[in-house]
């Protein structure tokens, strides 16, 4: 089956934000994630994590230098691209979600429980008070998961979880991340050790640099902010 799958690229991108002109966030960044990596960023509070995703999803500019995304269709492209039916099957598929993938995409992120529990199940209007912090990051995950992105960032995603949820989840990207058919490039930004040990790479950042990069967070883990 051939999907989309995501490439991206840093090229001496510095940035600030245009109400602190004068504080540099992001410094010289170069780095590239190739398709279906999982990469973890780590750092202190305020090292510029976020500030970092923010570029990647064009909610700002680069100051100078360039942020490039790539997505490429793989492995049959030329087939896939000259087939016009296989174009309707892809606008099917985007906006008749079934709803069996409904439920399995809540199953994936453990809610599907909570959710069934509910008044009215899975056509309750979710309101800001309904739900708990844990409860709101598993609908926010599932609903990531339905869109089946190539490129999924989970930025705290899982901060409010219980272990258990978050275990679970865990394991889950882990064996996502090995099945061929749902191969997908995953930036992790997280606190907890057990979220990251995914990862096939952990980017360390300071002060808007890349300090240093690991290919495991299970070495040393004392320094890099995480509990
Ligand atoms: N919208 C904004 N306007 C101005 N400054 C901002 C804005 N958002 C973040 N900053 C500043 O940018 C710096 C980096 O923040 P960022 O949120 O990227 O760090 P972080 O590493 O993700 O931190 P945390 O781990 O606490 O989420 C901080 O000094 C923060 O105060």
């Amino acid at each position: 089956m051939q999907r989309l799958t995501g490439c991206i690229q840093f090229v001496n991108v510095s940035f600030h934000y245009p109400s602190r002109k004068m504080v540099p966030i992001l410094k010289n960044l170069n780095f590239s994630i190739t398709a279906n990596e999982v990469v973890a960023i780590v750092g202190v509070s305020g090292s510029g994590k976020s500030t970092l995703i923010n570029l990647l999803l064009r909610l700002y500019e680069p100051i100078s230098g360039e942020v490039s995304i790539k997505c490429i269709l793989s492995p049959d492209f030329n087939q896939w691209k000259s087939s016009e039916r296989d174009g309707h099957q892809v606008a099917e598929r985007k906006y008749w979600i079934c709803w069996a993938e409904i439920k399995s995409a809540a199953m994936f992120a453990n809610a599907h429980e909570f959710v069934s529990s509910l008044p009215s199940g899975y056509d309750t209007i979710i309101d800001d008070n309904l739900l708990s912090g844990g409860q709101k990051q598993r609908v926010a995950i599932a609903r990531a998961v339905i869109r089946d992105p190539a490129i999924l960032i989970l930025d705290e995603a899982t901060s409010a979880l219980d272990a258990e949820s978050e275990s679970y989840i865990t394991e889950i990207l882990h064996s996502m991340r090995k099945d061929s058919k749902t191969q997908r490039t995953i930036i992790i930004i997280a606190h907890r050790l057990s979220t990251l040990k995914s990862a096939d790479r952990v980017m360390v950042m300071d002060k808007g640099q890349i300090i240093e990069v690991r290919h495991s967070v299970t070495q040393n883990p004392s320094n890099l902010n995480i509990v």
